[in-house]
């Protein structure tokens, strides 16, 4: 028999994109403008669908309230939430709320219809496990880009597990915010979130931070001390910067996640714990382990479900609504007016390598709301650091270099062929045409520039037709 798929949606493009595409496929296709014309529709006996794909915000009851009430009612039937307000909030609520998948506008119609077909697979297995949506977290993620809606749908697929999570990613691009998410957004919710930097401490302090000690367990240890192990039990123990964590340590953290129990230092009764671990590391844990620096046991052990952070430079989209947010939130803290950036500062800021990270650009946006004199920010008013660094390639590689890369990769992707054909011209022209600048036009200091022979730029100008441009001086 066909599989009957419903659309909800206010948006008539959307239902129409989702109605040829799913046709296209063979399913039977119902589309409504709201939850409460499908809600009718099924209170008056017609037979559900077999995957039903909603929006979130719409006139009349919302996605999510109607999640709940198909929930109830309907707790086998596969929903996916689409939603244009792309934050974590929908995506986790619409898994709590009993949500198959997680669909964010502006959506690829292959990933779709892929994940229909993926919710009609899974049917028979709709588990229906209710979690009350907590409906009042606080929107603290941001993030549009395609690669933080994947941690977004990690973090909704994950609030039902208690699985181990490792968190990778560079210092400052949001890894503990990740975890604090993922705690919240658990089970444990209600119970400690404890966050440990490995870096932080002095190395032979660590195992009694852990564990705790008892008292006289070593020079110093005047009174027993819980710890973060204990402290965390029920809830969630975040260690930070993991790959610095000392080979002794990592033995024990390993028995303690084999066993479920442990001594304190200079202990002899075992304590019980309950405690889900996250971890995070800017560290390639891999290379560790082949250097013999990481326990390849305990590296297994924490590296069920990885979930990668993106550098601030790989998701630039997200620049100016991060700025936006940090500049709210510095002005909020510091009791005067936002301010806000100029098109153009935005456009700069979307622009530079950061090597910082978020972090980075957090703290520039608290600089700003200092320092800069108007209410509106130019690229004047940037932090000196920030306005040396234009045009210079980052490090490492440099920006250029990773949009030539994405072109290329766009163009392959798109089936073009002798792809130098196309950008060795325009890497030459813009060589010869700056060289030109600097010489004021002069063609045989420009060449000595470029490291060319004078015959040699005189030819290349004349097969890059740039000779009207240049026809000026020797
Ligand atoms: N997507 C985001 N939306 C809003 N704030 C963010 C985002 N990512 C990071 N931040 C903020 O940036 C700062 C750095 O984030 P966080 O401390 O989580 O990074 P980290 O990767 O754990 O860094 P480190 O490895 O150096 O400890 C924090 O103040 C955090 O709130």
């Amino acid at each position: 028999m066909t599989s009957t798929i419903w659309v909800i949606d206010d948006d008539r493009s959307i239902r129409w994109v989702l109605e040829k595409a799913l046709s296209q496929e063979g399913f039977q296709l119902a589309c409504f403008e709201d939850a409460d014309e499908a809600l009718n529709t099924l209170e008056e006996g017609t037979r559900e669908p077999d995957v039903l794909i909603s929006d979130v915000r719409m006139p009349g009851t919302d996605g999510l309230r109607m999640l709940k009430i198909l929930q109830r009612k309907h707790p086998d039937l596969p929903v996916i939430i689409m939603t244009a307000h792309s934050d974590l909030d929908s995506a986790v609520a619409s898994y709590q709320g009993g949500a198959f998948e997680y669909l964010p506008k502006p959506f690829d119609v292959d990933e779709a219809v892929a994940l229909v077909k993926r919710a009609i697979k899974h049917r028979q297995e709709a588990r229906g496990e209710a979690v009350v949506a907590n409906e009042e977290t606080p929107t603290e993620i941001i993030g549009e880009a395609p690669a933080m809606q994947e941690v977004f749908r990690a973090i909704g697929r994950l609030s039902h597990s208690n699985v181990t999570v490792l968190i990778n990613g560079q210092s400052g691009t949001g890894k503990e915010l990740v975890a604090r998410a993922l705690h919240r957004h658990s089970m444990r919710r209600e119970k400690p979130f404890v966050a440990l930097n490995m870096a932080a401490i002095p190395k032979d302090l660590i195992e009694s931070e852990l564990f705790g000690h008892e008292k006289g367990a070593f020079t110093g240890a005047n009174a027993q001390r819980v710890g973060r192990f204990e402290q965390s039990n029920g809830g969630t123990l975040f260690l930070d910067e993991i790959g610095d964590m000392p080979l002794e340590a990592q033995t024990r953290l390993l028995r303690v996640l084999q066993e479920n129990e442990f001594y304190r230092v200079g202990g002899t009764t075992p304590i019980h714990v309950d405690v889900r671990i996250i971890a995070a590391t800017h560290q390639d844990l891999e290379r560790l382990v082949r250097e013999g620096d990481f326990r390849e046991d305990l590296f297994h052990r924490l590296n069920v479900i990885r979930i990668h952070i993106p550098k601030l430079a790989e998701r630039r989209e997200d620049i100016p609504q991060l700025a936006g947010y940090f500049l709210q939130r510095a002005a909020s803290e510091l009791g005067v007016e936002p301010k806000v950036l100029h098109k153009d500062t935005e456009k700069y800021l979307a622009a530079l390598p950061w090597q910082g990270n978020v972090r980075q650009l957090e703290n520039t946006c608290r600089w700003l709301t200092v320092m800069a004199s108007g209410r509106e920010v130019l690229v004047d008013d940037l932090p000196p650091e920030l306005r040396q660094s234009v045009g210079r390639p980052a490090e490492g590689g440099g920006d250029w270099q990773k949009s030539l890369r994405q072109w290329a990769d766009r163009a392959l992707a798109q089936g073009d062929r002798a792809i130098l054909d196309q950008a060795v011209p325009v890497f030459e022209r813009t060589m010869i045409e700056v060289a030109l600048q600097h010489t004021g036009g002069r063609k045989r200091d420009a060449a000595a520039l470029l490291g060319w022979g004078r015959n040699t730029l005189t030819r290349k100008i004349k097969e890059l037709d740039m000779e009207a441009e240049f026809s000026g001086e020797d």
